[in-house]
């Protein structure tokens, strides 16, 4: 390489992609068409890097020492990648620098995943602003460095005051999604619903209010507030924290269906008429938006007070609207109570239940009917299945992404609370005023369909939380692995050796047994099973990244093991 700065063997400073980060690398060679070293970090990360992003060991030592006393300036002296995951989740790491991880995290994701639908793309796009005008900041500061003539603090504002201008996705989602739920739910009380119809036309304000139904909403989270605060039940540990602590939970999910259930029997024995959710579904849906929005300004602000260590990496952007729909702080709770926890797993799980069987009910009702249709049942019996499944091994909800790594805002506030119980029950929505009559052999192959998806899924994700929570079991003792620098080992065989997410495929394969109940006529019933493939699929993107960020090379070596990521030999 005799025009090349860098020779093979030198050991060098390597800047790590998308940060300020320095650490020492080794070069392993050049490559003249692109112009890129291939350099490899101590914990075995190999990465290509251009001639710029990489220092003599001498003159970057000089350099650091004479300049500032900031974190991340210290930080430029560890030694890895992997330090740097030990490091950013330390409870000295600034908030600006684990922002820049976590846009590493999202840009690498963009270019991963060319992603299948134009939804997922606006899924990032906020991400995606962000990183830009990070990226544009950075380059100007550096330009500023070099030739001395730009005014930096000038263009620095200028830049920021351009990102005010620019609608993040963030913007976008908060007007998208409760619009979404208004325009399903509108459709499908039509004739002829239909995904692709226009909206149709607004009721009149005063139809979306109704005081009772926010008082029966309130009492409905009240009562399962209830439930989870009474001292039954196991107490069960989460991951630890970035402080090494471990939060306790109460996990009676299980105990909670079970009351819910009786009482809910009880009222309706006793003559109480359940279809009025039914007939109330938009008022019903209003009444917990608005408090899905009160829920998230409250955990807004307190996350203005709460101590860097309790806050996630992500939606710390310092924009009030992105950081408002994101959410900040980890685990918020009011004494022992957890916010996060008991909104993902109670009142919209529980709920969801609870609506399916009015929906039952209603169609009864609406149709003249002794029981419930096929349709009816399969739909109420395999979402019921679900929730119940979920509720029973509820523990394993804490080594879940949401629980583990994602603040708790609008996004998850409303996702648990609104999205859940009011659009995950469309099938059986659908199914009260759009009658679909099944064969035996159809109910009997739907029936098989969910059974093989809820295998699928149920033995997967009890094989990873089984493995998580003790790597030594020794009934897992059979399973092949990968360890990582960072000390927790990959699974390479079972499950996790089949595809990368073999509880996605579980989880997909169910809800197509939930949508054929409904028939072909119309694509409303089918809305779960395409939102449902875009969430997965850019969950898997986001998942992907997070962990290539946090295992390195021994998560591309996984990769290389296991080459799908939801379906075999697919995608
Ligand atoms: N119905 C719905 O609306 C809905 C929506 C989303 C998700 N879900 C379901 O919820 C469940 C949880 O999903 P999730 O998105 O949180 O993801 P997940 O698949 O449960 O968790 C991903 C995490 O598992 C660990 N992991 C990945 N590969 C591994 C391997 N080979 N060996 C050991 N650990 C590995 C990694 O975390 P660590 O290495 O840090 O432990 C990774 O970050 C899934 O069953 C999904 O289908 C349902
Ligand atoms: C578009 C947005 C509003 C997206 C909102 C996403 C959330 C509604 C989901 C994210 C993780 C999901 C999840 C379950 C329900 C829906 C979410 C909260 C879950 C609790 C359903 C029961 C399962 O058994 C489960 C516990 C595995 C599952 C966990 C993830």
């Amino acid at each position: 390489m005799p025009t090349v700065k860098y020779q093979k063997g030198d050991t060098v400073m390597g800047r790590w992609p998308g940060s300020s980060l320095y650490y020492e690398v080794k070069v392993l060679g050049f490559k003249p068409r692109t112009q890129l070293y291939t350099v490899i970090y101590k914990d075995g990360t190999e990465l290509e890097l251009k001639e710029q992003d990489i220092k003599s060991v001498s003159g970057f030592q000089t350099r650091s020492r004479s300049r500032s006393r900031s974190p991340s300036r210290r930080r430029s002296r560890s030694r890895s990648p992997a330090r740097t995951t030990r490091r950013s989740s330390s409870r000295t790491t600034s908030a600006p620098s684990s922002r820049r991880d976590s846009k590493l995290k999202d840009t690498v994701e963009v270019r991963l995943s060319p992603l299948v639908s134009a939804a997922a793309a606006l899924i990032l796009s906020d991400h995606l602003i962000f990183v830009v005008v990070e990226r544009l900041i950075e380059r100007l500061k550096d330009a500023g460095k070099n030739n001395g003539r730009l005014n930096l603090t000038k263009l620095t504002s200028l830049v920021s005051l351009l990102c005010l201008f620019l609608p993040p996705g963030a913007y976008f989602w908060l007007l998208f999604l409760p619009a979404w739920v208004l325009f399903v739910i509108l459709q499908v009380n039509l004739k002829d619903p239909s995904l692709v119809n226009a909206p149709p036309p607004l009721p009149p304000l005063d139809a979306f209010w109704d005081a009772q139904a926010l008082g029966f909403v309130i009492l409905w989270i009240l009562f399962q507030a209830l439930l989870y605060i009474l001292p039954v039940g196991k107490l069960s540990e989460g991951m630890p924290l970035r402080s090494g602590e471990r939060l306790k939970y109460r996990t009676n999910g299980f105990f909670a269906i079970v009351v819910s259930a009786i009482v809910a029997g009880i009222a309706v024995h006793q003559g109480v008429d359940l279809t009025y959710v039914h007939s109330h579904f938009l008022q019903l849906a209003t009444a917990t938006f608005i408090i899905s929005v009160l829920l998230s300004i409250y955990l807004y602000v307190r996350s203005r007070y709460a101590s860097s260590a309790e806050l996630a990496l992500g939606g710390n952007s310092g924009n009030v609207v992105y950081d408002f729909f994101k959410g900040h702080e980890l685990n918020p709770r009011i004494k022992n109570f957890d916010l996060k926890f008991f909104c993902e797993m109670r009142p919209g799980l529980i709920g969801w239940c609870l609506i399916n069987f009015a929906m039952a009910l209603a169609e009864m009702k609406q149709q003249n009917l002794d029981a419930p249709s096929y349709a009816m049942i399969l739909v109420n019996l395999f979402q019921l299945l679900y929730v119940v499944d979920g509720l029973w091994n509820e523990e394993a909800i804490l080594t879940t992404m949401d629980l583990m790594h994602d603040g708790f805002g609008f996004m998850l506030a409303f996702g648990d609370l609104v999205w859940v119980p009011f659009t995950y029950t469309l099938q059986a929505y659908y199914l009260v005023s759009h009658p679909n009559s099944l064969s035996l052999p159809a109910v009997t192959a739907i029936v098989i369909l969910k059974l093989i998806g809820f295998y699928i899924f149920r033995k997967s994700n009890s094989e990873k939380n089984a493995f998580r929570r003790n790597p030594s079991d020794p009934k897992l003792s059979h399973l092949k692995t990968i360890p990582t620098a960072t000390g927790k080992s990959l699974l390479v065989s079972g499950w996790w050796g089949v595809v990368r997410h073999p509880n996605y495929l579980g989880d997909l394969i169910m809800a197509l047994a939930w949508s054929l109940p409904c028939g072909f006529s119309h694509l409303l019933p089918w809305y779960y099973m395409i939102y449902f493939i875009i969430l997965l699929v850019h969950r898997d993107s986001r998942d992907m990244s997070e962990c290539r960020r946090k295992y390195g090379s021994a998560w591309d070596e996984y990769c290389r093991t296991v080459r799908y990521r939801i379906i075999p030999r697919v995608y």
